[in-house]
């Protein structure tokens, strides 16, 4: 059944999963995507010509790696501009900059001149009243432990080389960065109330906050 019917979830709507890797968030793209018959925007992994090459050397491949996500995430939100809306998206464009080119700059893995021509980049294409913010973007926190093991059990090699001080590190900054993120509305989802794996059903609560909270910020907005 189409949930966003029964919810009335507006079919322009773009929601975008935020969250640190391994957490869930292409699984609940493709739930949520299904269940309100939306289209999905995602990162490609395994086409992406730096990304193992960047694990294997960060100091040499960030900046390059950083230029392509922020590339390809533009082209992306681009379509979804196109279509109109009806999008749910894999990782927010907010993540690169708040999270993976800051991390890599605070810990000397980028260098400060790449770093500050990233972010006039990204600021000049990003923070710009022509750039469409999501109507909502949902959050998906879970512990370090149950985290470090979904990368396990994924299996990339290159995440499950990476030494677990680098995943510690994101979770970490992960927390700090939400707390303060103010760029479009956040719904916090849990991993441990719901299971999507193994039960399909648990999407619909799901779909019934993002309804909620989607018609009391749009309530707001009109009020304004
Ligand atoms: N609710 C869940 N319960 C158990 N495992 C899950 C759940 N959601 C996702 N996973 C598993 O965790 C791993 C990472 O999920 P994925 O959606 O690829 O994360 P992300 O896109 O955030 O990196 C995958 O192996 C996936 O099958
Ligand atoms: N902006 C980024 N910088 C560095 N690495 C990144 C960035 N965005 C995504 N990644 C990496 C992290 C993962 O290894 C893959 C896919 O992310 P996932 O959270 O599994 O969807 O790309």
């Amino acid at each position: 059944m189409n949930l966003r019917k029964k919810y009335e979830i507006p079919n322009d709507t773009v929601i975008t999963i935020a969250g640190t890797v391994g957490v869930g968030k292409s699984t609940m793209t493709n739930a949520l995507a299904n269940a309100l018959d939306f289209r999905t925007s995602f990162e490609k992994v395994d086409t992406n010509p730096y990304l193992d090459k960047f694990y294997n050397d960060f100091e040499r491949w960030s900046f390059h790696l950083q230029i392509y996500f922020l590339a390809e995430r533009f082209k992306e939100q681009k379509r979804i501009f196109e279509y109109g809306g009806g999008f749910v998206q894999d990782r927010s464009i907010y993540e690169d900059t708040g999270i993976f080119a800051k991390m890599h700059y605070e810990k000397g893995t980028m260098n400060k001149v790449d770093y500050e021509t990233y972010t006039s980049l990204f600021e000049a294409m990003v923070l710009t009243p022509y750039f469409p913010h999501p109507d909502l973007l949902i959050y998906i926190e879970g512990s370090l432990d149950d985290i470090l093991e979904r990368i396990q059990v994924r299996g990339r090699p290159m995440e499950q080389q990476t030494p677990i001080e680098y995943w510690k590190e994101m979770h970490a900054r992960y927390e700090e960065w939400i707390n303060h993120f103010n760029a479009c509305p956040v719904l916090r989802l849990n991993i441990n109330d719901y299971d999507l794996i193994n039960n399909e059903e648990s999407i619909e609560p799901i779909v019934e906050r993002i309804a909620s909270f989607l018609h009391q910020t749009r309530k707001l907005r009109l009020k304004v």
